[in-house]
């Protein structure tokens, strides 16, 4: 199979202000490389401040690479071209409540990715919205809803509405299933599946919940400070960890059920 996503050698480096004349830079992201192919999730995973969203961003264009590059079907992503980007490659955050703009309908949240980025007249538009809310479990009649009137869960269908409305190809998901209780994000999950199975949709899902990866993804990335530890199929690199850094993490999540 083909990759979708092939990712060489990127990396962040942030300037932070210079001190006695010197140039200081903090070096969010080492450089990473991987593969995605439709219809496969990848999961990154790493403590706090380990380089999870900033990888995110470089993805999305939101930020640009320090080096490296991002090639979509075999084409290199231009730093800059939002407008391809924000077709093919689409992202989730963890709150979608703060996300959704509270004075617009969600007619209006779902109807803004289409005016920007695609050439469908105003029928067409509402229709491709009608159809999108029905695959994410919503109902037509949401469209004349504000995002205040939906509750956590379906917060999260509309956001993932909007991320799919444009047909994308990547999705990524960053925490995004964290703030759910858990029959809401087993839910989820399976609309999730549902959707990679329909569409070919490979994901990148960002978390610390590493049952969720278990049972989610089908490789994995584990960051520790901006580096690559380890990196690999998911149920090998759970079940049989080699760096004491993907021990370390496992063994705290153990102990946090234990101790629930
Ligand atoms: N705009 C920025 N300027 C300077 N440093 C930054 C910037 N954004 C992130 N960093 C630094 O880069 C490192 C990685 O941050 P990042 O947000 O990617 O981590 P993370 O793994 O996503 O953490 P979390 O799980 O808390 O979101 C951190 O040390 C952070 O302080």
């Amino acid at each position: 199979m083909t990759d979708l996503l092939e990712v060489t050698n990127i990396s962040k480096a942030y300037k932070l202000p210079s001190r006695w004349f010197k140039k200081r830079y903090i070096h969010a992201l080492e450089p990473i490389s991987f593969q995605i192919q439709a219809h496969k999730t990848l999961a990154i995973v790493g403590e706090t401040g380990s380089g999870k969203s900033t990888l995110a961003k470089l993805l999305v264009g939101a930020e640009t690479t320090t080096t490296g590059e991002i090639k979509l079907n075999g084409q290199s992503l231009h730093q800059g071209n939002f407008k391809q980007r924000c077709q093919h490659i689409r992202m989730i955050f963890q709150d979608s409540g703060t996300t959704l703009n509270p004075s617009l309908t969600i007619q209006q949240l779902l109807d803004e990715p289409l005016c920007l980025n695609t050439d469908l007249n105003e029928e067409e538009r509402v229709q491709l919205i009608r159809e999108t809310l029905h695959k994410v479990g919503l109902l037509a009649e949401h469209m004349n809803f504000y995002p205040h009137m939906f509750s956590g869960g379906q917060k999260q269908r509309v956001s993932l509405a909007r991320a799919i409305i444009l047909k994308p190809q990547v999705v990524i998901l960053d925490e995004a299933l964290g703030a759910l209780d858990p029959s809401l994000r087993s839910q989820m999950i399976n609309l999730l599946l549902d959707l990679q199975q329909q569409m070919g949709l490979a994901y990148i899902l960002i978390g610390h919940n590493l049952g969720i990866v278990r049972h989610f993804s089908d490789d994995i990335i584990v960051l520790c400070q901006g580096q690559v530890v380890e990196q690999g199929k998911t149920l090998n690199v759970l079940n049989k960890p080699k760096h004491k850094y993907t021990k370390k993490l496992i063994m705290s999540q153990q102990y946090q059920l234990i101790h629930r």
